[in-house]
């Protein structure tokens, strides 16, 4: 798919000093935030965050996405290397049907049921924008903060080393014990 993208532009956050850069493909639009010293590191931290407005930006506590983000940015501005935040709400089926698939929820479904009810897989994401912004900023190996065995099997793929891997665990509460426990028992989640 045509891809474009923007120049390299400042960003000062709560977090420190970011450098910004954004990527169109199709009609989805992701960023790539990286610290201030990311062109000097040989295998810089990489979160791949998948967007979740209702916990990255509305403090949802159905989910952890809010408190991994947090915890990416803080570690990533300290510690050197690069957030992709993939643009990919609900697992990419968008927020329509993510709010649907909540509804389901409150009948009882849990996450993976309430999107095959709505017609969808379990997860419809795809990181092809991953591997062209990897490509972009030069990125051969790298250290990987997730859980997701998936995310660590596509940078696999594209022959992308991952020295390490750093967890992303976050303190749970009432609201998401059930979500996380579908993540680690039936997504595979390293939780
Ligand atoms: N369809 C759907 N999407 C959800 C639900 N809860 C969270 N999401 C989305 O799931 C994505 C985050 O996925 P997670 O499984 O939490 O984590 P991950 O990105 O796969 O793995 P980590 O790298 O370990 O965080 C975001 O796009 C959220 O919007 C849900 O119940 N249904
Ligand atoms: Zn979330």
């Amino acid at each position: 798919m045509n891809t474009i993208q923007s120049n390299i532009a400042n960003l000062p956050t709560r977090y420190g000093k970011f450098k910004i850069k954004a990527y169109k493909q199709g009609t989805q639009e992701h960023l790539a935030i990286m610290s201030q010293d990311f062109e000097t590191l040989e295998s810089p931290y990489v979160r791949i965050h998948s967007e979740c407005l209702t916990g990255d930006t509305l403090g949802s506590l159905k989910c952890d996405c809010q408190n991994q983000l947090d915890l990416s940015l803080k570690f990533i501005a300290q510690n050197g290397g690069l957030v992709i935040y993939h643009r990919q709400e609900g697992r990419n089926i968008g927020l329509v049907n993510k709010v649907n698939a909540y509804a389901l929820q409150d009948q009882g479904r849990n996450t993976i049921e309430a999107n095959l009810e709505l017609g969808f897989k379990e997860d419809e994401r795809d990181y092809s924008i991953v591997g062209h912004i990897f490509r972009d900023l030069d990125i051969k190996k790298l250290k990987l903060i997730t859980n997701n065995p998936e995310k660590m099997q596509y940078v696999d793929s594209l022959g992308v080393e991952i020295i390490e891997r750093i967890p992303a665990i976050t303190k749970s509460n009432k609201y998401n014990e059930g979500y996380l426990s579908t993540k680690k028992n039936k997504m595979g989640h390293l939780l």
